[in-house]
């Protein structure tokens, strides 16, 4: 099988997985394993979290997490010309469908660049490979931000971007295939455990 296939037939598996553990599971709820955001949320910082669609880990928890800590939080849209970027509410709070279909911030919404990115996933591994839903837009939204300029008047790099998986244990998955675009995962938090590669 080659790559292609091969991610594919994962995904059939573990969305599978997913939507029967989604279905079993009273309690929708669940709380952070444990809390390591320490130094990675504070006031100021824009983490990046996205609405949940179907059987996929609600990220709530850690968004409750980061505004307590006074951080702001910033959603994805799908543009018109196919790329994925992240915004903050605007003044008027509005949601619109993006052109995946997924709820995200309206017209008025600001762009940003996150801090910390919650990512969703359909599977991972604990090296930090993700698997998404195909599109490519979180490693090319990524790619992107990765390009942008230093802010005005500082000598100093941006820090890197933290991206943080977001998954029901049972999206884990042996070492999966990784293509040369690929973005690995720095940290994956589950209902079960917060796993570091
Ligand atoms: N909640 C959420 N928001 C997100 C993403 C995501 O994966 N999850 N995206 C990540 O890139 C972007 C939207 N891209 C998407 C690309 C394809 C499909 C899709 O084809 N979904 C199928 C399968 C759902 C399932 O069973 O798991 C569907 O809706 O039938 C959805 C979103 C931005 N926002
Ligand atoms: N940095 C990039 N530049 C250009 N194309 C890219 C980049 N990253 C990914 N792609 C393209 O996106 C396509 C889908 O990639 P992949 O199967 O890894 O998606 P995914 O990470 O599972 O999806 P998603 O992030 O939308 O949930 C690939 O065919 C690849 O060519």
């Amino acid at each position: 099988m080659n790559q292609l296939t091969d991610k594919q037939a994962i995904r059939q598996i573990i969305r599978q997985r997913r939507r029967d553990f989604f279905g079993a599971r009273a309690g929708k709820q669940w709380s952070l394993p444990e809390d390591r955001f320490g130094q990675m949320l504070d006031r100021g910082t824009i983490l990046a979290s996205y609405f949940p669609h179907g059987s996929e880990a609600d990220p709530e928890p850690v968004v409750r997490m980061a505004l307590g800590a006074l951080a702001t939080i910033a959603y994805p849209r799908v543009d018109a010309d196919g790329l994925m970027r992240f915004y903050t509410f605007g003044p008027s709070r509005s949601l619109c469908r993006d052109t995946a279909n997924m709820l995200a911030p309206g017209k008025d919404a600001w762009l940003s660049r996150p801090d910390v990115i919650l990512l969703p996933l359909v599977a991972f591994d604990r090296t930090g490979t993700r698997l998404g839903q195909g599109g490519g837009h979180y490693d090319r939204a990524i790619a992107a931000l990765g390009q942008l300029p230093a802010p005005e008047h500082t000598a100093i790099a941006r820090p890197p971007i933290v991206r943080i998986g977001i998954a029901w244990s049972v999206q884990e998955h042996p070492p999966l295939p990784r293509d040369p675009w690929d973005i690995p995962l720095d940290h994956i938090i589950t209902e079960q455990e917060w796993i570091t590669p």
